[in-house]
C-alpha cells in the first residue's frame, strides 16, 4: 500500500501525519497501530518519532485527528500534534481558523502570531479539564489529588493530578535534576495501585511568575522533548497554585524549545490555549507492506523551515542555561 506520511514536530516532539482522505485504500484499524508500531521505531530509516496523527473526515468538524503513541497505545489527545495537524489542514483547504474533532471533544484551533521569525504558529484549545479523579482515572483517598504530598511517589514533592482530557501527574520541583522522578513515571506506567490506565508524569520549574519549564515522561512513549497537554496542565497548575493573572501568556521552555500558554477560568471550568509552532519536517513517499511492519521509502523531501525552528530551539536552551546558572 502506498502512503504518504507528513513527518512534524510541535517544540520537538515529533509525529508522522497520515491524511487517511488521501489512501487509496481504507487502513483497516489493526494495521492503524501497527503502522505507528513500525513507522516510530528510531532504528526505522526516516528516523521514528514519538507517535502518528491519524487524520480522517469527521461529521462534527473539519476533519477527526487520531493519536496513537509509540507503543502502539492511543491517547485522547495530543497538544503538539493537534498544532501541527491546525496547519495541515489549514493550508490543505485554505482556512485560518477551524474546529478537529478528537476523541473526548471538538477543539478549536486557529493560526497565531509566529513565536519567532520564520515560525509557523497555530493556538489550540486544550479541554475538557477535570480534577475528578475518575476521570483520569487515578485511584486515590478523597476526589482528587491536589497539590498534596505522597509520600509513595516521594518524601518531599507534592503532587496535582489532572486531566486535559489525557491524564497528567504534575510536581513542581526546585532543582533541575529530573532524573530521580524516571523511576517513578515508568512504575506509574506499569503495573501500579494508582494510575491503571498509566499517566504524562511531569516536572515543572519556575522561573517567574511567567515563565516555567516543563520536562515530560510521556504514557506510551517515554521523556519527550515537550508534551503539549503536559505543558498546558502545567500552566494551568502555575496559575492555580501559584498565582499570576490567569489569561496572561505564560512562556514555557522545554527540552525541545518554547511554547506559550494561556489558561482561562469560566464559572468553574477551566480552558487552556496552547500556542506555539506547527513545523513541517519533511514528506515522504512510503510502500507498506500488506502486514504493516516493513516500509520502503520511495521519496523523502525536507522542508527550510525546520533549520528556522533549531535557531528558536537555541535561543529557548540558551535562556535555559541562564536560569539555571543563577
Ligand atoms: N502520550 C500522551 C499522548 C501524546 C500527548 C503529547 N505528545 C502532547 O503533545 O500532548 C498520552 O498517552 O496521553
Amino acid at each position: 500500500m502506498k502512503v504518504t506520511v507528513k513527518k512534524v514536530h510541535g517544540s520537538g516532539n515529533d509525529f508522522y501525519i497520515i491524511d487517511e482522505m488521501l489512501l487509496s485504500e481504507a487502513l483497516p484499524e489493526e494495521k492503524r497501530r501497527q503502522l505507528a508500531l513500525t513507522l516510530c521505531d528510531r532504528q526505522q530509516s526516516l528516523g521514528g518519532a514519538d507517535g502518528v496523527l491519524y487524520v480522517s473526515p469527521s461529521k462534527t468538524a473539519l476533519a477527526r485527528m487520531r493519536v496513537i503513541n509509540s507503543d502502539g497505545s492511543e491517547a485522547s489527545m495530543c497538544g503538539n500534534g493537534l498544532r501541527t495537524v491546525a496547519r495541515y489542514l489549514a493550508e490543505k483547504h485554505q482556512l485560518t481558523d477551524f474546529t478537529v474533532e478528537t476523541m473526548k471533544a471538538i477543539l478549536k484551533v486557529s493560526e497565531d502570531e509566529p513565536l519567532a521569525e520564520g515560525i509557523p504558529t497555530y493556538r489550540v484549545e486544550i479541554s475538557p479539564v477535570t480534577f475528578a479523579k475518575e476521570t483520569l482515572p487515578l485511584v486515590i483517598d478523597g476526589e482528587q489529588l491536589y497539590d498534596e504530598r505522597v509520600p509513595a511517589f516521594s518524601e518531599q514533592l507534592h503532587y496535582s493530578a489532572v486531566a486535559v482530557p489525557n491524564p497528567h501527574l504534575i510536581s513542581f520541583v526546585e532543582g533541575a535534576d529530573f532524573a530521580d522522578q524516571e523511576k517513578l513515571a515508568r512504575w506509574l506506567n506499569s503495573d501500579n495501585p494508582y494510575f491503571t490506565d498509566g499517566v504524562n508524569v511531569s516536572y515543572v520549574r519556575r522561573f517567574s511568575e511567567d515563565a516555567i519549564f516543563v520536562k515530560t515522561y510521556e504514557r506510551g512513549v517515554g521523556f519527550t522533548n515537550a508534551c503539549g497537554t503536559a505543558m498546558s496542565a502545567s500552566s494551568l497548575m502555575a496559575r492555580l497554585i501559584h498565582g499570576g493573572d490567569f489569561e496572561r501568556k505564560i512562556d514555557v521552555y522545554n527540552p525541545g524549545g518554547r511554547v506559550q500558554c494561556q489558561v482561562y477560568r469560566e464559572a468553574d471550568t477551566y480552558r487552556i490555549d496552547l500556542i506555539g509552532n506547527a513545523t513541517f519536517v519533511f514528506e515522504a513517499e512510503l510502500v507498506i507492506s500488506a502486514d504493516a511492519k516493513a516500509v520502503t521509502v520511495m521519496s523523502q523531501t525536507t522542508t527550510a523551515e525546520q533549520i528556522a525552528y533549531e535557531r528558536m530551539a537555541q535561543q529557548a536552551a540558551q535562556f535555559v542555561e541562564a536560569q539555571s546558572s543563577i
